[in-house]
């Protein structure tokens, strides 16, 4: 219907090649060095391209897509992808495929929570007779579960969770029921349409008594006719700002009977005389939390935020827009520093938060050895790191994927540029799996039992907050000292709030009320004693990587970035606590504004580095031909309200005043 319009070869795919040709590393390098080695690179690819291949995982743009067709093609795609591509090709969980799996699956997909939390909840809480009942049939999806904890009335606050499971003994059975319509599941991700069962948290009672929260397997729809069970209302909630894919759904139960067998008894158990047995500490209840906000920061923030760093950059390097020398030529927004400013610390913040989540990831492996073994002494050291490091990285990769979205300037605004689908996606990971000022407050709290202890009583990665601050000798900017600063400002900080909390109760005001009127004061304290693990973690890999001069050049740029762009950008703190002088802050700023100059000419570079393929981005421009135009044009003519020449409705309803107009037109031509 629509012409073609075509550059033999477009000004930008020049651009975006001249660019490559300026990079002075080897990208291919960083690539391996971003994977964990050649390896894993060839790996991943393998990977990406079995499933990009494979006609199945073909669909339309989602942004030409209603919610109604993105959710039907996420679910084919999803069930093809887990009960045939996957198991066809040997790509099992755990094994090391499986590590390269997000950056595989299409764009759009589901059934993703009861891969990560039901499947995982089922081998937490599960005895070994319930892992060995229930894990076949989920993995093999003869069931499909979701993870039903929040509810309509209660999120954070899970001690307020009001859906009950009272034992019944006659009947050896759990009645499941919601007594108020505040006590409905709602939220949980996959429940709506493709659940058939739920991992449902629920109040246990027994003969009257409350035991607290507890996981139980409810099977909600028939297994043959998908059919809600009786005493079950199920449903999607509607439409959110993203996770169109997806059946977010809410699930009221009355009167739902279930076996006794189906609360999940590794930790704590039900006898038939309705004993109730507790084996393990009440806290490992909320392990499956702590499991997603150590795994999920990869691939649904650190990820997303790359891909727009991406698409901003590569569109930055082809974009003209004015002059920087006067009577010379346009030139690519990229050249100017402002746009530097924007988005090259976005890409600091890329690398930093992944290598620091990786020390994270092993920390928690750790931690499930010994658990393994009985020992849950770390527990409350990773629960309390885990919690800020996915508060602050689904913090500041959300900031960042809005920098780069306004970063592309009217474009970034359409869907077209895949930058409002990334937005989308990234914003509510500062909400699930814990909002992240509660998440702040849990940090703080551990931090502040910690600040009443001895150095030697504490983990070591902890033992700083109470040992003496440390010199900075030579420039704010050297990696040594920004580790110092950091821990300084950290252990300034929780020392200052403990201060202020035992000041206030020592008065005799009591606790509550201490912690709410220095909750300020402690969400900071969580803020930068997580900065300085980042910071720290960021540094540890910059060090140690085996890589060439170039790469690691690059890397200690990035790394002495991040750190001073936070400094920049919360210089009142920093000052406040006394840890830099005004002249620190000076340096910091000149520094970061040299830094910048020095990195652009890599950015292009080190975005290919990430290594995304076209489709897996969906985006016109962050396509890696750099042919922005072109591509934004081709999108517009699959736009659904193009499909017709004249589009009926609209000429419908304007048709009226479209007649009046040419009359009066006409009248006036045939008066001259
Ligand atoms: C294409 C891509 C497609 C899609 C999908 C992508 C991604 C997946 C998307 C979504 C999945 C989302 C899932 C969810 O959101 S599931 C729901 C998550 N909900 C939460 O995280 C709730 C947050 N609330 C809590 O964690 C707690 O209730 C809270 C700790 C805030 C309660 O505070 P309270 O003061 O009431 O604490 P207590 O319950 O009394 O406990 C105090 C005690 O326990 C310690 N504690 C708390 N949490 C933990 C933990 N996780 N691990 C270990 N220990 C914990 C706490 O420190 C206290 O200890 P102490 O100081 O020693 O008393
Ligand atoms: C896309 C998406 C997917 C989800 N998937 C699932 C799922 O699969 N399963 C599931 O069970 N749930 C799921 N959830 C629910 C999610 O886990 C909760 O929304 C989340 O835990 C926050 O709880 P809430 O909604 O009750 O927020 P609230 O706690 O009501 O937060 C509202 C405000 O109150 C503040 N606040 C709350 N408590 C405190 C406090 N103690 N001190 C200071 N401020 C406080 C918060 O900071 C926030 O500003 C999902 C949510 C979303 C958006």
């Amino acid at each position: 219907m629509f012409s073609t319009v075509k550059d033999d070869m477009s000004i930008e795919s020049t651009l975006i090649s001249k660019e490559r040709k300026n990079a002075k590393f080897p990208v291919e390098e960083l690539t391996n060095v971003w994977d964990g080695g050649k390896e894993e690179t060839e790996l991943r690819r393998k990977i990406v391209k079995l499933f990009e291949d494979d006609p199945v995982l073909k669909s339309p743009p989602i942004c030409t897509m209603t919610r109604e067709e993105r959710f039907t093609k996420a679910t084919r795609k999803s069930a093809y992808i887990y009960r045939n591509l996957i198991p066809n090709n040997g790509l099992h969980p755990g094994s090391r495929e499986f590590e390269h799996f997000s950056r595989a699956m299409p764009i759009e997909n589901n059934l993703l929570v009861h891969m990560i939390a039901f499947i995982p909840c089922i081998k937490s809480f599960g005895s070994q007779e319930q892992v060995a009942k229930w894990l076949p049939l989920a993995l093999n999806l003869n069931i499909i579960g979701a993870y039903a904890q929040t509810e309509l009335g209660h999120g954070s606050f899970l001690r307020g969770i009001e859906t009950e499971a009272t034992f019944d003994k006659k009947t050896q059975e759990f009645v499941i029921n919601c007594p108020k319509v505040s006590s409905m599941k709602w939220w949980p991700g996959d429940m709506g349409l493709n659940a058939n069962h739920a991992l449902v948290m629920a109040n246990l009672i027994i003969d009257g008594k409350e035991y607290g929260m507890h996981a139980f397997i409810v099977q909600i729809r028939d297994l043959s006719t998908h059919m809600p069970l009786p005493g079950v209302t199920v449903g999607d909630i509607g439409s959110k700002m993203g996770f169109e894919a997806i059946d977010n759904g809410f699930l009221y139960m009355k009167n739902v009977r279930i076996p006794r067998e189906n609360l999940l008894n590794k930790n704590s158990e039900v006898k038939p005389d309705g004993t109730y047995v507790k084996k393990a500490s009440d806290r490992l209840m909320y392990g499956s939390m702590v499991n997603l906000r150590v795994n999920l920061p990869k691939s649904q923030a650190i990820d997303v935020l790359a891909k727009a760093c991406t698409i901003a950059i590569r569109y930055s390097a082809v974009r003209r827009q004015g002059l920087l020398n006067p009577g010379g030529a346009e030139v690519a927004v990229l050249d100017y520093t402002l746009q530097q400013h924007k988005l090259i610390p976005q890409l600091a913040t890329v690398y930093a938060t992944k290598f620091a989540g990786e020390g994270i990831i092993k920390k928690h492996q750790a931690f499930l050895q010994n658990m393994a073994k009985g020992n849950i002494s770390d527990l409350a050291e990773i629960h309390a790191l885990s919690a800020s490091f996915k508060a602050s990285v689904s913090e500041q990769c959300t900031e960042g994927v809005e920098v780069c979205r306004r970063a592309c300037g009217g474009h970034g605004y359409s869907q077209a540029s895949g930058l409002p689908f990334l937005l989308c996606k990234i914003t509510p990971s500062c909400t699930y799996e814990g909002e992240n000022t509660v998440l702040y407050l849990q940090t703080a709290r551990y931090l502040v039992k910690c600040a009443s202890k001895q150095a030697a009583d504490l983990p070591e990665s902890i033992a700083f907050l109470v040992q003496p601050i440390q010199d900075m000798k030579g420039s704010i900017t050297s990696l040594d000292n920004l580790i110092i600063c950091f821990k300084n400002s950290a252990a300034l900080c929780v020392q200052g709030v403990s201060k202020k909390v035992n000041e206030m109760s020592n008065k005799g005001l009591a606790m509550h009320e201490v912690w709410n009127k220095s909750s300020v004061q402690l969400v900071k304290s969580a803020k930068m004693y997580v900065m300085q693990y980042i910071i720290g973690a960021f540094v540890s890999f910059v060090t140690e990587v085996k890589c060439s001069e170039p790469i690691k050049e690059i890397l200690q740029d990035l790394c002495c970035l991040y750190g001073l762009h936070y400094i920049n950008t919360h210089s009142g703190e920093f000052l406040k606590l006394g840890v830099l002088s005004a002249h620190h802050c000076t340096l910091a700023e000149e520094t970061e504004i040299q830094l910048l100059e020095k990195l652009r000419p890599n950015a292009v570079g080190i975005v290919d580095a990430f290594d995304f393929t076209d489709s897996s981005m969906e985006s016109c421009l962050g396509a890696y031909d750099g042919n922005v135009y072109e591509r934004l044009f081709d999108m517009a003519k699959l736009s659904p309200l193009n499909k017709e020449k004249v589009h009926q409705e609209s000429y419908r309803h304007l048709r009226p005043f479209l007649l009046e107009g040419r009359d009066i037109l006409e009248g006036v031509k045939s008066k001259n």
